[in-house]
C-alpha cells in the first residue's frame, strides 16, 4: 500500500477517540465552577428579560464557560447570536449538546500526538540534518480563542449603537463638566495666576513663578506675612483676606510707591533647598541651586535668631496681664506633677519574697530519718527483648496499676492490633511509642516495697535512641539487663545492644547488674536454654568489668509475671528456686551516696507546676539542697531559689544525693533553664568547660576526630583534638605516648574539645558517640 493510500484509509474518527481521553466524568464542573455558573446564568437570564426565552440555559452556559462567566460578554454574544443574529452570520453556534467543548479541546490537545513520520520517510524534504531541523517548542496550553472572537469588534443592534452612542455622549459631557470645575477651583486657589494676569508679566518658568512670592530687603528676607498659600483652605473667602494683610504688611514695609502684588510664600522647604526668594524673576542659575553645605541660606542662619511664634504670644499674654496666671497655672501644673512624680516614687514594686532557709543540717536530718532507702535502676536490653512489658507486669503483680488500667490500655492496644504490647503501654505513654511498638525516651516510674522506694528508668532499646538510654544509665545506682531466651533471640541481640548496653552501664558506672532472662515460656522453659544464656552472658559480662559477685540471673517471663514478684506457677519451671526478680533487686545495695560533697544535679525536666512556672525534676547526684536555698545554674550562670521540692511526689523540706527530687524554682527565667544544665550551690559551682582530658575506654578505632560527648541528658558537639598516650588498662601506666590511633578495647588519653563550654569536672563518666555510634566512655581527668 502506498504512503497516500495509507493516509486516505486512515480512519481520523477512531484516531481521534483513541487520543480523545475525555470522560463524562471529566465534564463535570467544580462546585466552584458550579455556583459561578448557576449565578451566571441568572445574571445573564435577568440582563436579557423577555428576549432569555430565545436562547436555552445550554447555550447561556456554555457561552459563559467560553467568555470566563463575563456576562457582559455574554449578553452581548448571545444577543448578537441568538436573540438578534445578522442576516449574513453563518457562523455555527457552540453546540449545546456538547458541554464544555473548551474542556474537551483540552484533552483532545493534550493527547500525546500520534507518529505519521513513517509515512513520509522516504520523501527527500523529511530527510533534513539534524542540525539544521527546527525546534519546536510546543505552548503549554493550547491555542484557542475565545468562542466567536474573531479581533474585530462585534456588530451591534441599532438599539445597542444607540444606547452606546448616548452612553459615550454622557461621559463626555461629564467629563468636560469636571473639567471646567477643577479649572475654575484652580484659578481660585491659585493666587499666582491671579497676580500673574494682573502683570501680565510672562513666567519665568516654573521657579521664576514661586521666587516672586516673597520680598527680599537690605536688611534680608522679610517675615512672612500670609499664610502658606499651599497650606490654605480653597475657599473663596480665604484668598481676599490673605491679599488684604499681605498688601497691608507690604505698605508699611516697602519702598516702592507701586504696591507690590501678592505672591505666595515660598515653603520653608523650599527656602533651605532654594534658598531666599529674590525680588527679581530673573535669578542666576546658581542662585537658584545653592549647594546648601557651601552657601547656607540666610534663612537657615535666621531661623532661630528671632522669637518662636509661640514666644510672641506668651509675651503678648504676659503683656496682657496673664503671666501670673501662666506661671500659676503652670506652677499648679508643676506641682501637681512633682505630687504625682513623688507618688509615683513612693510606690515601689517589691519583687516577691525570696524563700527563706530553715538553715536546717541536711546531713544529720537524713541521718535521723527513718525514710526507706532510695534506689533507681536502670531497664536495658536489646531492643524487644521485653523490657517494658517486664516493667508494666512487675508494677501490676506490686498493685502500682490497677487491673482495670491494663485492661483499657489492652483494649486500646487490640484496636491497633498491638494487643501483646498492653503491659508496655504503662511505661509507653507516648503516641508515638504506642504506635511503633518502642519505647523512645527514658520513662520513669516507682514502688516501694518494705524497705526500699524503687525509681524505674526503663530505658529505650533501639540504637537509635542510645543518648536517652545513656541519660537513664547515668541516673542508676544499678540495672536490670533483660534478655530475650527466644531461639536466634539472644543471638540477634548479643550482636546487638545487649553487648553495646552492658558496656556503657559499666561506662557510667552501674556496678551490679540483675539478667532477667526473659521469655522462658516460649522456650518451655528450658533450664539448658538459661544456663547456656547463663554462661555466655556472664562471660561477656565479666570481661565487661562487672565483678562476678555483682552479677546475678533470674528466669522470667515478663509477659505472664513469673519470678519477677511471685515465683512460677508452671511446673517446668519448678527446676529454679532462686530468688525472684523484686528480692534481687531488694537485696542489691545502692551505691554509695556523695551526701557530703557539694550539690550537683542534673536536669532531666523542665515543666509547669501549680508551684511554680518553672518546675525541674532529676536525681541528686551529689551533696543536698532544702527549701529556701540559692541555685546555680550551669551554663548560664544564673542564679534561683528553691521556693519548694518534692521527693516522691511528697513535698519535703530537704533532699540528698541519690533521691530523685523535683524542685520548684523562683525568681529565675525559664530561658536559663534546660534539659541537662546542672544545678549547684552558688558557693561551689561548676566550672564550665570547653577542653578536657578524658581517660577514655575505646569501643570503636579512636583519632583525632568528631564526638559528641554525652553526659546523662547533656549532649555537646566537638573533637578529639589529640591523644596524649595508650594507658595500661589495668595500671593506667602510659604504654605509649602520642599514638595516633587507639584500637577498641584499649585505654587512651585523649583531648577533648567542645564547640561551646558545658558544665563538666573530673570525676565524671561520659560517652563519646560518632556517627551514631558509641566509640568510647570514660572519666573526666
Ligand atoms: N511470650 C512472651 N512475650 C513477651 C514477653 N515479654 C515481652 N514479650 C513481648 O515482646 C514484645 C516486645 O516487648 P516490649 O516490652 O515492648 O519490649 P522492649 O524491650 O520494652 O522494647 P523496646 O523498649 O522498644 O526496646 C511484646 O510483643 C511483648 O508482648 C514474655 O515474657 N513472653
Amino acid at each position: 500500500m502506498s504512503r497516500h493510500q495509507e493516509v486516505r484509509n486512515l480512519d481520523y474518527k477512531d484516531v481521534l477517540d483513541d487520543y480523545d481521553g475525555y470522560s463524562e466524568e471529566e465534564d463535570e464542573l467544580s462546585p466552584e465552577d458550579r455556583a459561578l455558573m448557576t449565578q451566571g446564568t441568572i445574571t445573564v437570564q435577568t440582563a436579557l428579560g423577555v428576549e432569555a426565552a430565545k436562547v436555552s440555559v445550554a447555550q447561556i452556559e456554555e457561552s459563559l464557560w467560553h467568555y470566563y462567566y463575563d456576562t457582559d460578554k455574554v449578553v452581548e454574544y448571545l444577543i448578537k447570536k441568538f436573540i438578534n443574529p445578522p442576516q449574513k452570520t453563518a457562523k455555527p453556534a457552540p453546540n449545546p449538546s456538547s458541554k464544555y467543548t473548551f474542556l474537551k479541546r483540552i484533552h483532545i490537545a493534550s493527547a500525546a500526538p500520534r507518529d505519521f513520520s513513517h509515512l513520509f520517510k522516504d520523501l527527500p524534504w523529511g530527510n533534513i540534518p539534524k542540525d539544521r531541523e527546527t525546534i519546536f517548542i510546543p505552548p503549554l496550553l493550547p491555542r484557542m480563542g475565545l468562542l466567536g472572537g474573531s479581533g474585530s469588534p462585534p456588530k451591534m443592534s441599532k438599539l445597542q449603537q444607540l444606547a452606546a452612542a448616548r452612553k459615550k455622549k454622557a461621559e463626555e459631557r461629564a467629563a468636560q463638566q469636571k473639567l471646567e470645575q477643577t479649572r475654575t477651583k484652580m484659578t481660585q486657589l491659585s493666587v499666582e495666576e491671579q497676580d500673574r494676569q494682573k502683570e501680565n508679566a510672562p513666567s519665568d518658568g516654573p521657579f521664576g513663578k514661586r521666587l516672586k512670592t516673597s520680598e527680599s530687603t537690605a536688611e534680608g528676607r522679610k517675615p512672612l506675612t500670609t499664610a502658606e498659600p499651599g497650606r490654605s483652605e480653597p475657599s473663596s473667602q480665604s484668598t481676599p483676606t490673605a491679599l488684604e494683610n499681605s498688601q497691608h504688611a507690604k505698605a508699611a514695609t516697602a519702598d516702592s510707591p507701586k504696591p507690590t502684588p501678592e505672591k505666595a510664600q515660598p515653603s520653608a522647604f523650599a527656602q533651605v533647598l532654594f534658598g531666599p526668594p529674590l525680588a527679581s524673576p530673573k535669578r542666576k542659575l546658581q542662585d537658584v541651586f545653592p549647594l546648601t553645605y557651601t552657601d547656607l541660606s540666610p534663612s537657615v542662619l535666621e531661623a532661630f535668631s528671632r522669637p518662636s511664634p509661640d514666644d510672641v504670644v506668651y509675651a503678648a499674654q504676659a503683656k496682657a496681664g496673664k503671666k501670673t496666671a501662666v506661671t500659676q497655672t503652670k506652677k499648679k501644673g508643676a506641682s501637681s506633677l512633682d505630687a504625682v512624680a513623688s507618688d509615683v516614687k513612693g510606690l515601689k514594686i517589691e519583687d516577691a519574697p525570696l524563700p527563706k532557709s530553715r538553715n536546717l543540717d541536711v546531713l544529720s536530718e537524713f541521718e535521723r530519718s527513718k525514710s526507706k532507702k532510695a534506689a533507681s535502676f536502670v531497664v536495658v536490653g536489646h531492643v524487644d527483648a521485653g523490657k517494658s512489658t517486664m516493667m508494666g507486669r512487675l508494677l501490676l503483680d506490686l498493685n502500682v496499676v490497677d487491673q482495670r488500667t491494663v485492661d483499657k490500655l489492652r483494649q486500646e492496644a487490640t484496636k491497633i492490633g498491638k494487643s501483646s504490647f498492653a503491659l508496655a503501654w504503662v511505661l509507653d505513654q507516648r503516641t508515638e511509642e504506642r504506635a511503633r511498638g518502642v519505647t523512645i525516651d527514658i520513662a520513669t516510674n516507682r514502688f516501694e516495697t518494705d524497705k526500699t522506694v524503687f525509681t524505674i528508668l526503663d530505658a529505650p532499646g533501639h540504637r537509635d535512641f542510645i543518648p536517652n538510654m545513656i541519660a537513664g544509665a547515668s541516673q542508676a545506682d544499678f540495672a536490670i539487663l533483660v534478655i530475650d531466651a527466644g531461639t536466634g533471640a539472644f543471638e540477634s541481640g548479643l550482636k546487638g545492644q545487649t553487648r553495646e548496653h552492658s558496656l556503657l552501664i559499666r561506662s557510667m558506672g552501674v556496678s551490679r547488674v540483675i539478667v532477667a532472662i526473659n521469655k522462658l515460656d516460649t522456650v518451655g522453659w528450658s533450664q539448658e536454654r538459661f544456663d547456656e544464656i547463663k554462661n555466655q552472658v556472664s562471660g561477656f559480662l565479666s570481661a565487661t568489668g562487672f565483678q562476678q559477685k555483682n552479677i546475678t540471673f533470674v528466669p522470667v517471663s515478663g509477659l505472664h509475671g513469673d519470678n519477677l514478684v511471685r515465683k512460677s506457677p508452671d511446673p517446668t519451671a519448678s527446676w529454679y528456686t532462686g530468688p525472684s526478680l523484686v528480692e534481687e533487686l531488694e537485696n542489691s545495695e545502692p551505691s554509695a551516696r556523695a551526701l557530703a560533697k557539694p550539690l550537683r544535679m542534673t536536669i532531666s525536666e523542665v515543666f509547669r507546676t501549680p508551684q511554680s512556672p518553672i518546675s525541674i525534676s532529676g536525681r541528686i547526684d551529689a551533696g543536698s539542697l532544702q527549701a529556701g536555698d540559692p541555685l546555680l545554674i550551669q551554663p548560664s550562670g544564673e542564679k534561683a531559689y528553691l521556693k519548694s521540692l518534692q521527693v516522691d511526689e511528697e513535698p519535703v523540706e530537704w533532699a540528698v544525693a541519690g533521691q530523685n527530687a523535683v524542685l520548684h524554682l523562683t525568681n529565675i527565667d525559664q530561658v536559663h533553664v534546660r534539659v541537662g544544665d546542672i544545678i549547684c550551690d552558688p558557693a561551689k559551682p561548676i566550672e564550665c568547660l570547653d577542653t578536657f582530658t578524658l581517660k577514655a575506654l575505646a569501643f570503636d578505632f579512636l583519632m583525632p576526630m568528631q564526638v559528641d560527648v554525652h553526659r546523662g541528658r547533656l549532649h555537646a558537639a566537638g573533637r578529639i583534638e589529640s591523644m596524649t598516650a595508650l594507658l595500661d588498662k589495668v595500671t593506667g601506666a602510659v604504654v605509649k605516648k602520642k599514638p595516633k590511633i587507639a584500637k577498641p578495647a584499649t585505654v587512651a588519653r585523649v583531648v577533648v574539645k567542645l564547640n561551646s563550654k558545658v558544665p563538666l569536672e573530673a570525676g565524671q563518666r561520659v560517652v563519646l558517640r560518632s556517627g551514631g555510634e558509641t566509640v568510647a566512655a570514660g572519666l573526666l581527668e
